[in-house]
């Protein structure tokens, strides 16, 4: 982990919260941090929540716009910029303010020069400068990452690609999952049962029913997992459980719910999660590789980590981060997860593996290993009557939400999920 940072006292008003987002965008994109992860840290110093705030936000569209935003810098510089080059980033910051989150264009510049004090300060300066004269707008629909862009043509055709930079542009909107349909909750359009759809920007915690527990929020798209193993029918261990979202939606459908996570402080946050909701599981702080039940389950639920690029429209850092080792590094704990939890459902029980990925080695094509190699499972098909209208299963059965999928309605969360049954 990074040295906490020590503030620079002579600095001018407003340069500190530029820094921190400097030190943001240096932690994910090159030493491959998460954003939130990296916030801590990155924002010492600044003493008002308003300042990480800012700082936040300057780095998340910095994130989701970054390949535009390069596109217009290497416009305006005869020689490009190296990638990682302090410059190169210090520009990326003013112009994402300039542009996108209507800074005065001389604020924006003044707070960014001292990052880059004793270098290039008149090529920043400059570049910048130009490209206001000349009224740099961005494209209207965001440019995905070259490489990922690439990889998402190549799985899923360049339509899904355009739809994903479509989705980069809007705001998600805000997908709330009740304990029961007869709950307090804030008015929305529902799209499922137990489901409420709210705008993008709605404040949670003022947000109706909040202390009454009776809501959690939930991706629409997250909450199918749990949802195809239909009302409880016995004990489910939800294997890789923390932060709790699919945990609470199996113990309010009645099933008796193991939650197991390697992560003590994520687990931490479940805990608080099932309070607020008044749900119940047994909570297990465990490494899910070494770790053994006492008894077969009647059913498992893996939501497996993974490279997290289905959720790339809240979290814009996943698009940088994802890198091929990343998404090997998941592929290899996803198929030890898998071939574990085999043996841990009962003959007759079902298995859930999700991933919020949109890479098909994370899903497809571990569904297709396991079923090679274990003849004991079979796909139970996914029915169009286990989805929200407007989606349908794959021909295999499994679910794949995907860029562009009900779009009108505001999208939902790229997911891949199989159902899998052990022959009695
Ligand atoms: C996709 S998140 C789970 C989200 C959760 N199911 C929910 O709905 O809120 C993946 C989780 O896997 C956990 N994890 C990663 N490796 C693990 C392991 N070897 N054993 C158990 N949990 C693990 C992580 O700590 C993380 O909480």
């Amino acid at each position: 982990m990074a040295a906490p940072y020590k503030p620079n006292r002579d600095d001018a008003p407003g340069v500190p919260t530029r820094r921190a987002a400097l030190r943001l965008l240096d932690a994910v994109l090159r030493r491959g941090q998460a954003l939130e992860g990296a916030l801590h840290n990155a924002t010492q110093g600044l003493d008002h929540p308003s300042d990480r705030a800012l700082a936040h936000a300057i780095a998340a569209q910095v994130l989701r716009r970054l390949a535009d935003l390069d596109a217009l810098i290497d416009s305006a510089t005869r020689l490009p910029l190296p990638d990682d080059a302090k410059a190169r980033t210090a520009l990326r910051i003013a112009l994402a303010q300039a542009i996108l989150l209507e800074t005065p264009p001389h604020a924006a510049i003044s707070t960014v020069l001292p990052l880059v004090d004793g270098g290039p300060r008149k090529l920043v300066h400059g570049v910048f400068g130009t490209l206001m004269r000349q009224g740099a707008t961005l494209p209207e629909t965001p440019a995905l990452p070259p490489i990922v862009a690439a990889r998402w043509t190549a799985a899923w055709g360049a339509e899904m690609v355009a739809a994903a930079g479509r989705a980069i542009a809007d705001q998600p909107p805000l997908d709330l999952s009740l304990k029961s349909d007869a709950v307090e909750h804030p008015d929305g359009v529902s799209l499922m049962p137990r489901h409420v759809r709210l705008p993008a920007g709605t404040g949670v915690r003022a947000a109706e029913g909040f202390g009454e527990g009776g809501w959690w929020v939930q991706d629409l798209a997250a909450s199918l997992p749990a949802r195809l193993l239909g009302d409880g029918a016995g004990r489910v261990l939800d294997l890789c459980a923390a932060p709790g979202g699919k945990t609470m939606q199996l113990a309010a459908a009645g099933w008796q719910v193991t939650a197991l996570d390697v992560s003590e402080s994520r687990l931490a946050r479940l805990s608080d999660n099932l309070t607020r909701t008044g749900l119940s599981a047994d909570v297990v702080v465990a490494d899910a590789l070494s770790w053994t039940p006492p008894e077969p389950f009647d059913a498992i639920l893996i939501d497996a980590p993974c490279s997290a690029t289905g959720i790339f429209r809240r979290h814009p850092d996943v698009l940088h981060r994802a890198s091929p080792r990343v998404i090997a590094e998941a592929r290899d704990i996803q198929a030890a997860l898998l071939a574990r939890a085999g043996d841990w459902v009962r003959p007759g029980g079902t298995i859930i593996y999700a991933v919020c990925s949109l890479e098909p080695e994370e899903g497809e094509a571990q569904v297709a290993a396991l079923l090679d190699a274990r003849k004991d499972f079979a796909v139970s098909p996914v029915t169009g009557g286990d989805l929200p209208g407007g989606i349908a299963p794959t021909a295999e059965g499994f679910v794949r939400t995907l860029p562009g999928m009900l779009a009108d309605a505001g999208g939902l969360d790229g997911f891949f999920i199989a159902r899998m049954t052990r022959n009695a």
